[in-house]
């Protein structure tokens, strides 16, 4: 059942609590209740993504965030890396989590990823040879909402799923690029065609079409898949509006803490003091910590588990001293290169309220048109040349040789946050983003109120690879879209990129990227893995938190490094093998 606080729970206690009913969490809470003796209660800050249209329509997923009941509206602290910026630091907080408010793009990243993440926790259980059963259980591939022809080359299905729970599809709508992205990777060596983007079994370098979680023109999120599919059980109750504060110990478990009492209070406005009297429910068996990167990591910290150095500054007793907790936040950043061009794109909608309610007629009658797709059709994968002077003297931050340096996704549309579109002229944005970044940053408490908002530091664009893989990736975008396929297309790089290109000076272009960039919103690394008796890490790798018992992590907060790719659907396959581990546990 799903019920809305704050109506008292007929119950306090279950076999498991799960903290977030986001991305992972709405996962394992459905895997744990297949069986039907295990209760399951998930408690989630937010409402329910039910009957929200703009939820489901793809293309409108940029509307959803900053700033609105959608997002907890955090930001972070001044990045000197960008320049003193404070940038919105966006997570969802509503039923199915980021998954409800992303951008839709659907990946595992490259084999590599998970290859590395065996190796640094020691488990080879998290390498792709075994982490690959879980896609056909997680995905249902499905036709595009345009049933186009031609989606052999476009898509490799038998490495995907057909039968699991989050629809997977190409896009639904043809962009007038689309051609033009795909002759450029047949004439340009530099610039291969991925014949799939997915990643996990197939070669992951190269450019081709997005894979969006949608099916049918309608957004795919766990809230929509893994809860409905699991609603009907009466072993799962999911209660939404109530917002976890902190975990405690009911004794000792083998000596350690053992962690199985939740306390939660109704929801609030985030930013304002607790006022209301909290709720305390217990877990038999285990409390799962799915709260996001962000939210896990500050409910660890007000369970007393992290740095011992802060505890006297927001008066939390110390349960673990691990300053490991918050530590190695990890993001990618987004950079919005914008080309002018000629002839008609999306801008013609994003510019007149008159087709976008064609669009969201069209949309509401049939699930078509250019409503039923997300952003962007096509992005790619691709490395540095191996003889890049980046790579002289360093070790390679990438997962392996067959894995990325930077991503280009192409948006045939205005894509410049912060800076209004010049009205009745037309771009493309070719966004880059370094997906191997070596610059670390933290989260920490923002002060003693639970309901204080956090301090982030990602540190964005804080070591020389960084910004100069960046750059590189900048100057990859240029020439790209000014190759022969677009000679009747883009005409040159726009605005302050347009400035600082033509200036043919790096140090002006360096300035152009610290001072546009913003977060792709893929933060991990802050309860990373790591194996038993290792001097790092936050949680072991079964996921279970290090120095306590009855405790565990799963979400995005526990990848050491950051995957290659875009992130929901590591977290999809990580929570599915949680589920297993979990189960295993008994
Ligand atoms: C704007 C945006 C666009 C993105 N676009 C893409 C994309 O196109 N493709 C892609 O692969 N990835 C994308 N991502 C990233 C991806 O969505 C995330 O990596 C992934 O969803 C994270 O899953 P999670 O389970 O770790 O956390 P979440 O899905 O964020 O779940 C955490 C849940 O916990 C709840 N919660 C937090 N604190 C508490 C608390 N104290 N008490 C109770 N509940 C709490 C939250 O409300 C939320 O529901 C995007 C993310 C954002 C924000």
């Amino acid at each position: 059942a799903t019920i809305t606080a704050p109506t008292p729970l007929a119950t306090t206690t279950f076999d498991y609590i799960i903290v977030g009913g986001g991305t992972a969490g709405l996962v394992v809470a459905s895997r744990l209740t297949e069986n039907s003796s295990v209760s399951v209660l998930v408690l989630e800050a937010g409402l329910s993504d039910k009957g929200i249209v703009p939820i489901q329509v793809p293309f409108l997923a940029p509307t959803l965030s900053p700033q609105t009941s959608l997002d907890w509206n955090s930001t972070t602290i001044q990045q000197g890396g960008l320049a003193g910026r404070n940038l919105p630091y966006i997570r969802g907080r509503v039923l199915g989590g980021s998954s409800s408010i992303n951008f839709l793009f659907h990946q595992y990243c490259s084999s590599e990823d998970w290859d590395r993440l065996g190796t640094v926790s020691g488990d080879s259980g998290w390498k792709w040879a075994n982490m690959r059963q879980y896609v056909p259980k997680h995905e249902k591939l499905v036709p595009p909402a345009d049933n186009h022809a031609g989606t052999a080359a476009q898509i490799l299905s038998s490495t995907h799923g057909i039968a699991g729970d989050v629809s997977v599809s190409l896009p639904g709508f043809n962009e007038t690029t689309d051609s033009m992205v795909y002759q450029t990777t047949r004439q340009v060596a530099e610039f291969p065609y991925l014949p799939d983007t997915s990643g996990g079994d197939t070669r992951f370098l190269g450019v081709g079409f997005i894979q969006s979680s949608a099916a049918g023109g309608v957004r795919s999120s766990s809230s929509t898949t893994y809860l409905a599919n699991a609603s009907g059980r009466p072993n799962l109750t999911v209660l939404l509006n109530a917002t976890v504060i902190k975990v405690f110990p009911n004794g000792n478990t083998s000596g350690l803490p053992s962690m199985r009492v939740v306390q939660y209070i109704p929801s609030q406005l985030v930013g304002t003091a607790v006022t209301v009297a909290p709720i305390n429910v217990t877990a038999r068996k285990e409390v799962i910590l799915s709260a996001g990167t962000v939210g896990s990591t500050i409910l660890l910290m007000f369970s007393g588990i992290g740095s011992a150095r802060n505890a006297p500054k927001f008066n939390t007793p110390i349960i673990v001293d691990n300053p490991s907790v918050g530590a190695n936040l990890t993001d990618h950043l987004l950079i919005p290169n914008v080309f002018e061009v000629t002839g008609s794109n999306l801008d013609g909608l994003l510019d007149n309220a008159t087709v976008q309610a064609q669009a969201m007629s069209q949309w509401t009658s049939t699930k078509m048109g250019p409503y039923a797709n997300s952003v962007a059709n096509t992005y790619g994968f691709l490395r540095l040349p191996s003889n890049s002077t980046i790579l002289k003297g360093i070790s390679d931050p990438a997962a392996g040789p067959n894995s990325p340096h930077f991503e280009m996704i192409f948006t045939n549309a205005w894509f410049l946050p912060g800076v209004t579109k010049p009205a009745t002229r037309d771009f493309l944005s070719v966004v880059t983003v370094v997906v191997s970044p070596t610059s670390r940053g933290q989260i920490g408490l923002g002060g003693a109120d639970p309901l204080h908002q956090p301090f982030i530091d990602p540190q964005f664009m804080a070591t020389d690879f960084d910004i100069n893989t960046a750059l590189d990736s900048v100057n990859a975008a240029v020439r790209f879209a000014t190759a022969a396929p677009w000679n009747n297309y883009t005409l040159q790089p726009f605005g302050p990129f347009g400035v600082a290109f033509a200036s043919n000076d790096s140090s002006q272009l360096e300035t152009y990227v610290r001072k546009f960039s913003t977060s792709a919103f893929h933060p991990v690394g802050t309860a990373a893995i790591s194996p038993v008796n290792a001097a790092f890490g936050v949680v072991n790798s079964d996921l279970t938190v290090k120095g306590v018992s009855g405790l565990r992590v799963v979400d995005a907060s526990v990848f050491p490094f950051i995957p290659s790719c875009h992130t929901q659907g590591p977290v999809y396959l990580l929570a599915e093998r949680a589920s297993d581990l979990i189960k295993a546990a008994g």
